[in-house]
């Protein structure tokens, strides 16, 4: 995703992100945004005033952060009913590592609010810094959590409000998960990008596919098999051999003349194949093709990775348009 300017877009989808202080929002969005390393977040200034950041994607994107140490209905500093108004989805960060009840009073009184201006909005809970937890204590957190906010919403009349949770750590690809399935929900054209990347995988012999946003490494779309963890990261990292191996090489008629595509055979058998999609997206797949049937499986996958392509920009060209009216 390509940071542009600094305002905030109404026409964007846009993601509001909350939680205490220190919970963890400027690192999640230097992290997942910015590509910077885990550790370099380690001693991050305190945030003092909202922030917002423009991204382009498949959607165009703003991430709005506002600093934990803000009274959420400080009318100074920012008009909290156009702000909630403009939003597709609040992402509400609990530092899991501390005490969180405060937290959790704070996130009650938020939902109320957001719900009461847009009732439609997603509302989502990281439950976040999950790498200090063991496995056990993680699930009874969440079990805990869920049943706690579970308990204020009925107290405020709120129990059909749908709420996601997600387990999350900047130091492992549950933050990526969490944020793809998050910026998912906010792309229209979703579902029929899904059937789309299910033909795309009954014709071409592909055991998963992701469409990634290069960049930030977040899956805008996958087909609709379960996503398994150990294959996103496989993806993902597959990503950054190819974009380091395509810096190496200059092609003929020089750079950006011919989409990036690269196919790679792991010593497991499994093959990686990639191909630069529009908008910095990249068509990611995984396949197990056996010892003999690579050629001709490799042109049908072409082929059809060519095919969906065309798709992907005819579907982008639609919405654009009827974005801007003219349909
Ligand atoms: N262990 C662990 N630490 C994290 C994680 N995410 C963020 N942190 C640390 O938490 C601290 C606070 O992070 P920030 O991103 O500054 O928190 P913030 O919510 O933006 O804080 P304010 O700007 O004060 O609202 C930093 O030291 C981060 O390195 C995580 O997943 N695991």
């Amino acid at each position: 995703m390509d940071y542009t300017d600094n305002s905030l877009d109404q026409s964007r989808a846009t993601i509001l992100l909350m939680g205490l202080r220190r919970s963890g929002k400027s690192s999640i969005c230097k992290v997942v945004f910015h590509n910077v390393q885990p550790l370099d977040t380690l001693y991050l200034e305190s945030t003092t005033k909202p922030t917002t950041e423009n991204f382009q994607s498949l959607i165009d994107l703003a991430v709005v952060e506002l600093p934990g140490q803000l009274n959420l209905f400080e009318p100074s500093l920012y008009d909290s009913e156009k702000l909630f108004s403009s939003i597709g989805a609040l992402v509400y960060v609990i530092d899991s590592q501390d005490e969180y009840l405060s937290a959790l009073q704070n996130l009650a009184v938020i939902i109320k609010y957001a719900v009461s201006i847009k009732p439609k909005i997603h509302i989502e809970v990281l439950i976040h810094k999950i790498d200090g937890l063991s496995e056990d204590f993680r699930l009874d957190t969440q079990r805990d959590i869920m049943q706690r906010v579970g308990d204020d919403l009925l107290d405020y009349g709120l129990e059909g409000v749908q709420i996601s949770f997600y387990l999350t750590s900047i130091f492992d690809h549950s933050i990526y998960e969490a944020f793809s399935r998050i910026v998912q929900k906010l792309i229209y054209e979703l579902p029929a990008l899904e059937n789309l990347l299910d033909l795309l995988m009954q014709y071409s012999s592909f055991d998963k596919v992701f469409l990634f946003d290069i960049n930030s490494k977040i899956y805008v779309a996958t087909d609709s098999s379960p996503v398994d963890i150990q294959t996103y990261e496989v993806c993902a990292e597959f990503i950054d051999v190819t974009i380091d191996l395509d810096g190496l090489y200059e092609t003929k008629g020089g750079k950006g003349m011919r989409p990036t595509r690269c196919v790679s055979k792991l010593q497991n058998g499994v093959t990686l194949y990639l191909y630069q999609m529009i908008r910095g997206l990249a068509l990611v797949g995984v396949s197990r093709l056996d010892d003999g049937e690579d050629a001709t499986s490799m042109s049908v996958i072409d082929y059809n990775v060519a095919i969906f392509k065309r798709s992907l920009e005819k579907m982008w060209e639609k919405s654009k348009n009827l974005e801007q009216g003219n349909l």
